[in-house]
């Protein structure tokens, strides 16, 4: 008796957000797509197809869309897994995730891989594909880039071929041993291959430079480590030295060049300063290209940091306040096309919190389910609108990720939608329902935020409402389209 794709049901609100702006009216559901959007609501006075969802003035909102989580699974599962990452994005109104290569062992870098990870989605998301399920969240998956594969065009084409639906590599160590990092080289030779799918390559751009390296070491005596890596922070050479190089070989994506058709993605920008400038130029210069940035770097700066909190370690890292201003500023100037989390917990023990040892612990925000209350809460003290966020969370993201039937609540596409309350406020502390696997790793615990999602809906299946979770907790695996 709860909507799910074998039915036809209007949601009404007096807020929907759609391509062409917010409406009061209505979204006709039927078989998980969107068959229409109307304005008013007479014309539905004696709705008798159906049934009808009055969520009054909440949001209703196309589903987010995080093209940038690390569900660990397999081989890390005690860091997050399938199952805890699913449910959490559910609750946090977020419908299609698209899960790293990297952090799962073994990374997704073959075919063979590729056959694991797909196994792992579908054992621990007890699914059957065949049987219609309650869809919680959508998976897709990336494929890793690394020097092993970056040369042997046949291994990357069974790779894509068996439906990782783009790329991804790192300029710098990853942190993680089965996923080297790749040079300048290896992002062409990645680049032409892609271009025949038509896909994505996304990059972490940070280059490890000399000089930095040197003051890694160096001012160790006389600095307390987390002040020494706020100090870093200040620093945005191995961002911007990565982006220069990214422009060189983005060339090829140009009309005509040689690897047309491919799509050069930069992922977690944090430096607002030279790299935004080289990546402007480079969109200028024709290159197919885009840029995304994460809620940690417009909601925190690193004067906010206390000594040893290492829940805020990331990489880049989380800069002064003056680059996060600037930040925020570039995004709502449309100089970044998108937001993602980089969803990147480990096991508690990993960010020792004992040493509060900023140089040694894991890097990566835990940040899944607030996606949507953390932009919405730091956003608009800066001026975001619901529009901006449906389009960075939803519309480009989907776009980016091929995903044409998703991304907007419009008529046609799935039935993938959050409802939500902008208005209300909670604590984010350990009575709230959180589903990662480890919450006490999260930078915002402890935050008051303010929106709050009542309802998810993916392709027109309810999967989270009033603080539960659809009883069945899975997903479908889906594969890029041959
Ligand atoms: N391996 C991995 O997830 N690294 C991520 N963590 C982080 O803070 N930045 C990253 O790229
Ligand atoms: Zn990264
Ligand atoms: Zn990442």
């Amino acid at each position: 008796d709860k909507p799910s794709s074998h039915d036809r049901y209007l949601i009404r609100s007096k807020r929907i957000i759609t391509p062409e702006g917010v409406i009061a009216g209505s979204v006709e559901v039927k078989g998980g797509i969107i068959i229409s959007v109307a304005e008013g609501g007479d014309q539905f006075s004696d709705y008798s197809q159906g049934y009808i969802l009055d969520y009054g003035d909440a949001v209703v909102m196309p589903g987010l869309v995080d093209i940038h989580v690390h569900l660990n699974d397999p081989g890390r599962t005690e860091w997050e897994d399938f199952t805890t990452g699913t449910k959490a994005a559910a609750a946090g109104g977020i419908t299609t995730l698209i899960d790293m290569p990297l952090n799962c062992f073994p990374t997704v870098v073959s075919e063979e891989t590729f056959r694991l990870k797909l196994e792992a989605a579908r054992n621990r998301l007890h699914v059957d594909v065949e049987l219609d399920p309650v869809n919680l969240v959508i998976y897709r998956f990336l494929g890793g880039l690394v020097p092993e594969n970056a040369f042997n065009r046949s291994a990357l084409e069974s790779l894509l071929d068996a439906g990782v639906l783009g790329l991804k590599s790192f300029m710098c160590p990853s942190g993680i041993d089965d996923f080297p990092m790749t040079n300048a080289t290896h992002i062409k030779e990645g680049l032409h291959v892609l271009a025949k799918y038509k896909r994505p390559l996304l990059v972490h751009s940070e280059i490890a430079l000399d000089s930095e390296g040197i003051q890694i070491k160096r001012p160790l005596q006389i600095l307390d480590l987390t002040q020494l890596i706020l100090r870093l922070g200040h620093l945005h050479g191995k961002e911007e030295a990565a982006i220069s190089e990214l422009y060189k070989v983005a060339q090829d994506t140009r009309v005509g060049g040689r690897a047309e058709g491919a799509h050069l993605h930069i992922v977690h920008l944090s430096d607002a300063w030279k790299s935004l400038g080289i990546i402007k130029e480079a969109k200028e210069s024709g290159a197919s290209l885009s840029v995304e940035t994460c809620p940690h770097y417009l909601a925190f700066s690193a004067e906010q940091i206390k000594d040893g909190d290492t829940r805020f370690k990331c990489a880049p890292p989380i800069r002064d306040e003056v680059n996060r201003n600037k930040l925020r500023q570039a995004l709502m100037d449309g100089h970044i096309d998108l937001l993602s989390s980089d969803h990147s917990p480990s096991a508690p023990e990993l960010k020792l919190f004992d040493q509060g040892d900023f140089l040694r612990a894991w890097g990566g925000i835990s940040s899944l389910q607030f996606d949507l209350p953390v932009t919405w809460s730091y956003g608009k003290s800066f001026g975001v609108t619901l529009n901006q966020l449906a389009t960075w969370w939803s519309e480009r993201p989907a776009k980016l990720a091929g995903q044409e039937l998703k991304g907007a609540i419009s008529g046609g596409k799935h039935a993938d939608i959050v409802v939500w309350d902008p208005d209300e406020e909670f604590e984010l502390n350990e009575n709230y329902t959180t589903y990662l696997k480890h919450p006490n790793i999260s930078a915002y615990m402890g935050t008051r935020l303010s929106g709050k999602v009542m309802a998810t809906f993916v392709r027109g299946n309810l999967v989270y409402s009033d603080g539960k979770l659809a009883p069945a907790a899975c997903g479908v695996p889906i594969l890029a389209k041959q």
